[in-house]
């Protein structure tokens, strides 16, 4: 008798909603095969969650999917279409170097898009080689993990695999494949494309779609159309005000890179902060600040203009009302955006309710921290610790009036100590993922193929409001900032 190989249950349960929108929004197209694919990093949790047979995955058979050399069962991989705004000039886009595999069902009922990122051309791929290097991509994996930690809605990242192919960029450099796994992929850039290369017809279409997956309970709305657009509004102030929050910086908020679920999507040109200053900028190429930290909600806004303009056909027949409408929706933005963001920084200094002066008081700190150049993070931090020497503000005496207002307001309020520690706590993370600790992660993959830098960065960064004595070694910020990862950044 012959021995029969366990088989082992792979967990993948997939449908393809998406493949069957009308044909014009994707083209169905099998991955490139890649020659040898090796796993470097893998996410147990995020497989668990998803339903997904771990050691399967990490398997020789398991790893040819995440290459994408084999399809997965009950798998129709498409390269998905989409325009946008880049830098503020119309393009047509879509997945040049993606491919959505399918739409992962586990057991909780949910839907997640698993996109293979790097995993060759399409036909939507323009000039370039449907590629992604190693770097950016284990970089794209370290912060939006760090993101997820810190309570910020992402995409998130499954693996990566390298592929044993170089890929040509300035230098020669190793080929890789990330797994995206997001609620959807659906993007401002979406509805460009369909507005703008399709019918009308085939934006309801879309709105459709879109509200069934993201916003059920607005579908019986008497303008469910109106309804979408207010949503995505307020998902986008909430989402914004959240990266204003940790001093996150996007980098590229092009329209095509902005989602409709409300998630944070391409970490291309991001990082984190460090010394407070609105101006900062991270890419390379934004060279007039458009997409600096402290224009990232103006620009938030600019970009559901361009949404709101996709959807006029729809909102009513008139279209005067409809832009009417639209408008109005839009100027909601700027509440949103402030309400959010201001009840996060009233949170951040430890107050549970809201005074008048409170804008003052959060004014004032943010002004001196940036004509001190203070640390975002550590200032934060320094107040929730009561560790107030070990900010750059701490001999100035602006900054011990501002102290005594500060504990004064807090004697003002009901809750205890305890409580308001607590909520300083819960709202000042100890640790982001600082670039030059991130560099030193990549260096050591990417050069040695040693991990362990990035598995233990990774792990502190899990817990970002445990404030643990072992994240405070990874807190502090080198006189003289490396900024060579301003060109590093990218594809
Ligand atoms: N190496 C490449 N080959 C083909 N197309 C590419 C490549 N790099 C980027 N693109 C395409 O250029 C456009 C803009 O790129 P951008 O950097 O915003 O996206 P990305 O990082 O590739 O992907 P995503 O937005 O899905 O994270 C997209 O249509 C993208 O697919
Ligand atoms: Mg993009």
């Amino acid at each position: 008798m012959t021995e029969e190989k366990p088989m082992l249950e792979t967990g993948w349960n997939l449908d393809n909603s998406y493949a069957r929108l009308p044909k014009s929004f994707f083209t169905k197209i099998t991955p490139n095969a890649v020659p040898s694919p090796e796993l470097v990093i893998f996410n147990d949790t995020l497989a668990t969650n998803l339903g997904l047979n771990n050691v399967e995955l990490k398997s020789k058979d398991g790893v040819a999917v995440l290459a994408g050399n084999s399809i997965p069962e009950g798998s129709i991989p498409l390269a998905q279409a989409y325009a946008g705004h880049q830098f503020g000039n119309f393009n047509m886009l879509g997945d040049g170097r993606a491919l959505l595999i399918g739409e992962q069902i586990p057991p909780s009922g949910d839907r997640f898009d698993i996109q293979l990122k790097g995993s060759g051309p399409t036909p939507y791929s323009r000039n370039g080689d449907g590629r992604a290097a190693l770097g950016p991509m284990l970089r794209e994996y370290i912060i939006s993990e760090a993101m997820h930690a810190l309570g910020i809605p992402t995409t998130r990242s499954l693996a990566v695999v390298t592929t044993g192919e170089s890929i040509i960029r300035e230098t020669e450099l190793p080929g890789a494949i990330l797994t995206r796994v997001a609620a959807s992929h659906l993007r401002v850039g979406t509805f460009q494309y369909a507005a703008n290369f399709g019918t009308i017809e085939d934006v309801r279409t879309l709105a459709d779609y879109t509200i069934e997956r993201h916003y059920p309970h607005i579908a019986d709305d008497e303008n469910r159309y109106l309804s979408l657009l207010q949503e995505v509004i307020k998902r986008q102030a909430e989402l914004i005000a959240k990266w204003q929050l940790v001093g996150f910086i996007h980098g590229v908020m092009n329209t095509d890179n902005m989602t409709i679920s409300g998630e944070t999507i391409d970490y291309g040109p991001c990082a984190f902060m460090d010394a407070y200053n609105p101006a900062t900028v991270f890419s390379s190429i934004d060279y007039q600040g458009r997409y600096a930290y402290g224009n990232q909600p103006y620009i938030g806004g600019w970009n559901l203009a361009r949404f709101a303009e996709t959807l006029l056909p729809l909102l009513d027949d008139d279209q005067n009302e409809a832009i009417k409408m639209a408008t109005e929706a839009i100027g909601e933005f700027n509440k949103f955006y402030h309400e959010n963001w201001y009840a996060g920084m009233r949170a951040k200094l430890g107050i549970f309710n809201e005074e008048k002066e409170d804008e003052k008081l959060i004014e004032d700190l943010l002004n001196m921290m940036q004509n001190h150049s203070a640390d975002y993070t550590n200032t934060f931090r320094a107040l929730t610790l009561d560790k107030l020497e070990e900010t750059a503000l701490f001999n100035s005496e602006e900054f011990k009036l501002w102290n005594e207002l500060w504990q004064a307001r807090l004697k003002r309020q009901q809750e205890s100590k305890d409580d308001t520690l607590q909520l300083m706590r819960n709202s000042n993370p100890a640790i982001i993922p600082r670039n030059h600790r991130v560099e030193v992660a990549l260096e050591s993959a990417v050069e040695n193929g040693d991990y362990s830098v990035m598995e233990k960065l990774l792990e502190v960064l899990s817990k970002p409001y445990a404030h643990t004595q072992e994240q405070m070694d990874f807190c502090t910020v080198p006189a003289e900032i490396d900024q060579s990862y301003r060109t590093y950044c990218g594809t």
